[in-house]
């Protein structure tokens, strides 16, 4: 991990530096554009090929059912089964406070205004599963999808070997009362899920997160297609922020937490001390080595890298350049600095809070901005999955006192129409 010194680094260099996962020769975009071409045309038939191709699975059909999800998730020990019911619980939990009425407001005597939520109708999610399966994903977006009321959620998610999902997908299949399973992976089941096969809905948003395929897929069909999709959440990502109160144990266990999910994600540590960064590199080193997934740790970890600053502050301002998907503080004194934070996915405060337990069962969403997206985009919540529809009601007396207003207005833009269907309701001609 290479380690850099903020104060020697020029606007242009860190403007590099906070760069990830471009796609400067367009190579993963044309590999994509292909598969979504191949999807539109051939429906099924196109995601049964690149099941074979890219999954290395021969599918005799494309979905699992209720009883086959049934069956698999029967195979579940208790304890699997009881720390997926505990995550579900703690997201459940959080995401449910997020529904609110919310106030009618009177601007002027007799105008009412007011937004109510409905949810979005047809959903798609998608939950990863090429390097690691990923059952929490599905519970981030299957809670959040049922707690809004949507009408019909559709799920893909990549074949196993076996092929089939594993019993933890089951499992929370069960949990989320979801009776099929579409065996799709990668770019092909965003596009299957954006314009329909002859088996798969077409849907009003897909959501969930991927490889950088499965992120440039979503871009591409938001812009192509009416389908809304949630965030680009591509490679997981971490920036760690370390006074010399952190301890570098923690602090490598953090960055190699997200640097094993794959070779394109990144973990990112400043520190106002240079002995903290030598302390948590040669963690890195030692902890790396007897993780099953070194190799793919080890090549996140070789394009992370640590900054070196000279006070919090300065942390903070790198870190809102960088954006990260997941802000750790790895300080005692994380209440100075929280004000601070501007662009972040999900932040966890102090030295005892892991990244991990937000990834799994604290309570918040794990669905988050990636590659400084979180500059713009929240991660998925229940507002993800509903519309707010803003409504009005005008009074007698309520269009008395904001009609000559409108005319006005309608006046000066020179849409007379406009200003008629005002004058008509007024009396005045
Ligand atoms: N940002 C977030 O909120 C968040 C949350 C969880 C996971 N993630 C990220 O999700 C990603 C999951 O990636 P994954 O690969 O394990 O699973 P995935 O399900 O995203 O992708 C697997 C699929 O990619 C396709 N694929 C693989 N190689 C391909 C190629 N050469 N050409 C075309 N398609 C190809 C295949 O169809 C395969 O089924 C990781 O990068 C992880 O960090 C992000
Ligand atoms: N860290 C991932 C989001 O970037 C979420 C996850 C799922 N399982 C473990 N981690
Ligand atoms: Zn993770």
């Amino acid at each position: 991990m290479k380690t850099y010194n903020y104060s020697n680094l020029s606007k242009a260099a860190i403007a590099d530096l906070v760069q990830r996962n471009v796609d400067p020769a367009n190579e993963i975009r044309s590999v994509v554009e292909e598969i979504i071409n191949n999807v539109q045309q051939h429906g099924d038939k196109a995601l049964i090929d690149y099941a074979k191709r890219f999954d290395k699975v021969e599918l005799d059909k494309l979905y699992l059912g209720k009883e086959e999800l049934a069956e698999l998730a029967s195979t579940l020990a208790n304890d699997q089964k009881a720390a997926l019911r505990t995550a579900y619980d703690n997201i459940y939990k959080f995401h449910s406070t997020q529904v609110k009425t919310e106030d009618k407001v009177e601007t002027m005597p007799g105008v009412t205004c007011w937004r109510e939520a409905r949810p979005v109708e047809k959903v798609g999610l998608y939950i990863p599963g090429g390097s690691a399966v990923l059952p929490s994903t599905f519970l981030m977006l299957g809670i959040p999808a049922r707690i809004a009321g949507c009408h019909e959620i559709v799920v893909c998610s990549p074949p196993q070997k076996s092929g089939k999902v594993n019993a933890f997908i089951a499992y929370v299949a069960e949990l989320l009362d979801i009776d099929r399973i579409y065996l799709a992976g990668g770019a092909q089941a965003i596009a299957a899920m954006a314009y329909g096969t002859e088996s798969i809905t077409k849907v009003d948003k897909i959501f969930g997160p991927g490889n950088q395929f499965v992120t440039k897929a979503k871009t591409i069909i938001q812009s192509t297609t009416t389908t809304a999709i949630d965030m680009p959440a591509g490679p997981s990502e971490v920036l760690v922020i370390a006074d010399e109160t952190a301890n570098p144990s923690f602090i490598a266990a953090d960055l190699l937490a997200q640097a094993e999910h794959g070779i394109d994600s990144q973990s990112i540590l400043v520190a106002t001390s240079a002995d903290i960064i030598a302390q948590a590199i040669a963690e890195v080193e030692k902890q790396v080595s007897v993780l099953p997934r070194a190799e793919i740790a080890a090549q996140a970890i070789a394009h992370s890298y640590a900054v070196l600053v000279k006070e919090l502050d300065e942390a903070m301002q790198f870190s809102n350049v960088y954006a990260p998907e997941h802000l750790i503080l790895a300080t005692e004194n994380w209440q100075q600095i929280t004000g601070k934070i501007i662009n972040a996915g999900s932040v966890f405060l102090g030295n005892l809070t892991p990244e991990s337990v937000g990834d799994y069962a604290s309570g918040t969403n794990h669905t988050l901005p990636t590659s400084a997206y979180a500059r713009a985009y929240s991660g998925v919540s229940v507002d993800s999955f509903v519309k707010k529809i803003t409504f009005q009601h005008i009074s007698p007396e309520g269009i008395q006192n904001i009609g000559p207003t409108v005319e006005v207005l309608a006046e000066m833009e020179g849409l007379h129409a406009h200003k008629n269907a005002v004058s008509v309701r007024l009396g005045i001609q």
